[in-house]
This record gives C-alpha cells, structure tokens and sequence, in this order.
C-alpha cells in the first residue's frame, strides 16, 4: 500500500486503536502508532504492538496486532481493523476494559488463526459469523460477560484451543471434537446440557460452575438416555428435557402414590381410636416423631381402598411413613418469620396439608440439583409450596436422621431461614415442604440472563445478604446446638460455643449444601437460606464439627461469588484459587465484580467502599482457607461478626452522606 492507499489504511487502523482507547487521543498516541510513517518496514515492526511479515509490498504485510494490558477501555471496530489489515492472522487485546461486543465484521478479518480477547469488559453474545473463520485455531474469550449461546458453528471449525471459561454463556456445549483440543476450559457460565462425548482429557475443572447444569462425564450427574438416533441435535436436546421433567413428575407421583396407599391403611388400621370431627390432622413438632407410628392422620373415603391398599399397607408396615407437620398450635403466621401473606397462606396450607391434596395439586419442576429436585405444588386454596426430593438411597438408620434433623431445624426459628412446613421420610423416599418463594435465588440474580435478574445487585444490597446470611448460619449453629432452639435469637446466640469441638459435643447441625442457588428472596427481596440441613454433609465432613467447618467453607465461597460476580463450582475450589492467583498477583481490585464497583461509586466515597470490600473479601479467604492460615478458621459467629462490623461502617457511611 503506497501513497493515498497508505494513508487511509494508516488513518483505518489510527481509528481503530482511537475508539479502543475509548476515544481518547491521547492514551491511543501513547501507544505510538506514528500516522506519518509506514506500520512495517519490508518484514520489520515500526508500529509498536504490530506484527509484520515479509510478503510483499501491499495489504498483506499487517500480520498481527498485540495490545496487551494497556488499559484500553473502549470498543473494537472491527470493520475498520479488517478493512485496514485483511491478513491479520493474530488479534491479541488481552487484559484491558474493552466494552461492547465482539463484532460480527472480525469476519472481514478472513484470515485470522488466534483471537485473544480474554480479561476484558466484552458482554452480548459471541457472533455466529466467526465460524466464518476458517483458518481459526486459538480463540479466548474467558473473563468477560459474553453472555448467550456459544455459537454451535464453531464445532465446525479446526479449533485447537477455546476458552470461554467466566462468561455467561448459557445453553448447551457446542460438539466440539475436544479430544483435538490442546485446551478447553468453559468452566464458570451458565451452561447446561451434556458435555460432549468427546471430552479428551479434559476434567472437572474445564466445565465447573456451571450451576451444577451439565451432566455426563467427567464426574458430573449421568445424562438422560438419549432418544432414538436419527433425530436432530436441537429435537434431541427438546426431547431429553421433557424427558427428565417427565420422569420428575411420575417418580413423584409414585412417591405420593405410595404414601397416600399406606395412609389409607394406616387410617383403617387406626380407625377405633380415630378421632371424629378432625379432618386434616396437624402434627404439632413436639408430638410428631414416633418412629414406627403415623404421626399424620388422612380423612380417606372408603372408595380409595382399593386392592393395591393392602400390598402398600404391607410395604408400609415394614416401613413406618410420616408427613410430618412441622407447626405448632397458634397461629401459622406467628412461626413464619416473613410474615407476609403468602407466608401466612404457606403456613396455613402446610397446616391442614394432606398428601392427597399434593398428590391432586399441579405441579412445576422447578429444576434439578446434585441433591435432589425441587417442584412447585400449588395445593387446594392457592397456596404455593416448593417440596424438595432429596435424592438418596440411605437405609432406615438414616433415615432415622433425617427425622430428627428436620425436627429440629423445624425448632429453629430465624428471619433468614426458611423454615421446613413439612417433610416426610420412608421408604427410601424423602420430601421436604417449604414455602415457595417465587422471587428467585442469589444465583438467578447473580448469573442469570439479564431478563431473569432485573434488579441490579449494587454493592450495599451484596453487603446487606452477606450479614443477614451469615447472621442466619450463626443462628443456626448455635441455636442448634442444644437442640432447643425457639425463635429467641439474643438467647440461642448466648448459646454458641467458642469451637467446633464443643458445637460437636452440644450436637449442631450444618447446612450441609449452603450456596446461592439456596438463598431465595422473600417479597420484600430479604435474603432466605433455604434446604437448611436436608442433605446429610458426606464424608468427610460427616462428623459434625467437620460439617460446620464445610458450612464456614461454603458461606466464604458464597462471599466470593458476592464479590467477583462468577458463578463457581459446588465446591468453589476453582474460583477460589483464581481470587487468591488474583490477589498474589497484586490486583485486588481485578477481582470484583465491575457492576458493583460501579454501584459503590455512585453513591459517595469510592475508596472506602472499595476498603470494605477488600476487607470482606479478606473475611472470604479465611473461611476459605485452611491450610495457610496460622490461626485456626473462624466459627460462623465469629464470621458474622466481622460481616457485621463492615456492614454497620457501611451503613454509616451511607448516612453521613446523606
Ligand atoms: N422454596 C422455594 N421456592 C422457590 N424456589 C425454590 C424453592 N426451593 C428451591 N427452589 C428453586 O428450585 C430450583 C431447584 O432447586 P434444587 O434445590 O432442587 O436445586 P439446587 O439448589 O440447584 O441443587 P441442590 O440439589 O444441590 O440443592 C433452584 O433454582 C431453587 O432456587
């Protein structure tokens, strides 16, 4: 390109790096791009960061342009870059504040090989066109907030490398052939669906925090069979759900059935001492729990006796089965901290609950976790409930457990904590009944699709469910302890031990599964910790100081994904590990989450929130983080405490501006 062709090819690419650098003409100089000279000379660079080859005189010669983490926080206009450079082979923009998306026109760019655009601000969705890219073989994308579908046309390109991971991409794995693949990593979106057959060596780690979406190998839940070959991949994929939804509703039906069958048996068992006018039987928590006995009473017509009743009834007595009510006398609303009026229809419906009425009653899968499933029932009256299947297969020892965990977490009573309404446990069948909250879970709000999470979560509303939460969890360990908690929180908190030891001896109970897609809203978007106690911690964390540890470890993950906005596995190891990479690396402040530092600027003084989130992030790695600490972890009231005193200075600085 000699001449006037050279100089709009050199205007082109000035263009381009002035709107990279956000419009600023002074940052783009400072990268020293000079407009008066030639960006190559024959295969040498004059152009810093532009990469040249020896190919002749002509548009040829532009081969690669590298700006790495130079602060660029503006937008990429591709069609400038590929008109002025159509050889470009390699786009490296990594680690800067790029906005905006990653534009179709990087098509025009037809012979590009590697696309680097990881740790930037990129968001929308990443376009189809760049399977048009033939000749690509690297593309990262990872730590930024594309969200959408990864375009499954790019299984049709010679990928080598492709990392997506801490995006929020959503919907299923394109088939990409992984077992090629030199890397992959598509951990930390919203992804669901299987992983490719094909997954090479590829482990945990490349699909995690995936909101426990994916299934297949490695190690995630088995997938449903597949439907009959033949069928297209979106057909497939539209089958297997209704499949599994299907299969939700039938094993739960069945669950139901069975019960119901031994209830009506039960009844004609019980029926000489049966008592008259009561129709619906509640079982009060203090006199609930008789293994061996019913402690629920079904008002069954004669007509639903049927044959099968007798077979069910043998079942049943070889397997006592209870729904256990778990409501004192007085009034409904009064145990049911929210206090609102689906809580108090909720409380009410659970009250006069009978199994024939779930069984009766529609109900929605509400999703599918690594516990179990959760449904919504919407029982006679219009009260909504959600009741969790816990998956298990434990034998009547455990089962024994289970009754006298939820027992007891029935007890216990905190704003924060969603109290059970009701479970029942035989036959290797276990349910639980809640409220249903239909305000979504820190999860959705966090990573959901911007339709499903309208209302921002700026950096008080994050500060605010880290203490409520974490007073819930300390309430929790140490009202349990003694196993008398009564809704007195001052006293059940006098009540906590100074160490897990003694929480072991006094016989706490952990959650045991605590992460954000457990914390739901209330109406008045109050954050709940919900599913308290209902899946028994697994080894090793099955002694119970061991389990109150894991809790500890569990509310510093859920900290983490507070303040770095990124979805994580169940175990959080991974986003852990990258905060701490983060933090030895000096760069705190990479580590948060843009939308609540922007939030926390808005309202006053940037730097001391910015303070406070450090120190609650400090807060996080100590739960986090056993190994390196010399001191031993902190038990949950201690964690609330610290949570508490940054909130308090929070809140203080809020009123002072106003
Ligand atoms: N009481 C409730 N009201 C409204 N939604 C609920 C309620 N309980 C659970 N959910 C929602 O139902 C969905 C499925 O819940 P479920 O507990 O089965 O899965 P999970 O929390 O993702 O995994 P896990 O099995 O590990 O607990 C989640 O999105 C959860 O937020």
């Amino acid at each position: 390109a000699q001449g006037g062709e050279g100089a709009r090819v050199r205007e082109s690419l000035i263009g381009f790096l002035t709107e990279l650098a956000g419009g600023d003409k002074e940052r783009a100089r400072g990268i020293g791009w000079d407009a008066s000279v030639e960006p190559c000379d024959g295969n040498r660079t004059v152009w810093p960061g532009v990469g040249c080859n020896g190919a002749p005189a002509g548009d040829g010669r532009i081969t690669a342009i590298v700006l790495e983490r130079k602060g660029l926080d503006g937008t990429i206009n591709a069609a400038s870059l590929c008109a002025a450079a159509p050889a470009l082979r390699v786009l490296s923009l990594e680690g800067n504040e790029l906005r905006g998306d990653l534009p179709a026109a990087i098509s025009g760019c037809a012979r590009l090989t590697h696309i680097y655009v990881g740790d930037n601000r990129l968001s929308g969705s990443l376009p189809p066109s760049l399977a048009e890219l033939a000749s690509l073989h690297v593309l990262n994308v990872s730590r930024n907030s594309f969200s959408g579908e990864i375009p499954a046309e790019l299984s049709k390109l010679g990928l080598v490398r492709f990392c997506g991971n801490d995006n929020r991409f959503n919907g299923a794995i394109p088939e990409f052939e992984l077992s090629r693949f030199e890397h992959f990593s598509v951990a930390n979106n919203n992804l669901t669906g299987p992983i490719p057959d094909d997954a090479g060596d590829f482990g945990r780690d490349s699909f995690s925090g995936n909101s426990d979406g994916l299934c297949g190998r490695p190690d995630f839940p088995p997938c449903p069979p597949p439907p009959s070959s033949g069928e297209n991949d979106g057909k497939r994929r539209r089958r297997a759900r209704t499949i599994v939804m299907c299969l939700g509703y039938v094993l739960l039906g069945a669950g139901v059935a069975a019960f119901v069958l031994y209830m009506m048996c039960s009844k004609r068992r019980r029926r000489p001492s049966g008592v008259g006018g009561k129709t619906a039987a509640t079982t009060e928590t203090s006199s609930s729990v008789t293994p061996g006995k019913s402690a629920y009473s079904l008002p069954m017509s004669e007509e639903r006796m049927n044959a099968t009743a007798a077979a069910a009834a043998a079942v049943a007595r070889a397997t006592p089965a209870s729904l256990v009510v778990l409501q004192r006398s007085g009034t409904a609303a009064s145990t049911v901290m929210t206090l609102n009026t689906a809580a108090a229809a909720a409380a009410e419906a659970a009250r006069k609950l009978r199994f024939e009425d779930l069984l009766r009653s529609p109900a929605e899968l509400l999703g599918r976790g690594r516990f179990g499933s959760a449904y919504k029932v919407v029982v006679p009256g219009g009260a909504a409930l959600a009741v969790k299947r816990v998956k298990d297969a434990a034998g009547a020892e455990e089962e024994e457990e289970f009754r006298r965990r939820m027992e007891r977490v029935g007890k216990a009573r905190h704003p924060a904590v969603l109290p059970p309404l009701a479970f029942y446990c035989a036959m290797q069948e276990k349910l639980v009944v809640y409220e249903f909250l239909g305000h979504g879970s820190l999860a959705k709000l966090l990573h959901g699709s911007i339709e499903s999470s309208q209302v921002a979560l700026d950096w008080p509303a994050r500060l605010h469910i880290a203490s409520k939460v974490a007073d819930g969890m300390a309430f929790m360990h140490g009202a349990l302890r003694g196993g008398d908690g009564d809704g007195d929180g001052a006293n059940a908190n006098l009540s906590f031990s100074s160490s897990y030891e003694e929480d072991e001896a006094g016989g706490a109970i952990a959650h045991g599964n605590l992460k954000a897609s457990n914390i739901l809203f209330t109406a008045t978007m109050e954050p709940c910790i919900s599913e308290y106690g209902v899946t028994a911690p697994p080894p090793p964390s099955s002694a119970p100081a061991a389990a109150l540890r894991a809790d500890v470890r569990a509310y510093g993950v859920l900290l983490l994904e507070l303040l770095t906005g990124k979805a994580t596995a169940a175990d959080g190891a991974e986003l852990a590990r990258w905060v701490t990479a983060v933090i030895r690396e000096e760069w705190t402040a990479e580590v948060f989450d843009r939308a609540m530092l922007s939030s926390a600027g808005a309202g006053g003084d940037t730097v001391a929130s910015e303070q406070r989130m450090v120190r609650l992030l400090q807060v996080a790695m100590r739960c986090i983080d056993d190994a390196s600490s010399p001191s031993p972890p902190p038990t949950m009231r201690e964690v609330a405490g610290m949570v508490n005193a940054i909130r308090e200075e929070d809140d203080m600085s809020l009123s002072s501006e106003a």
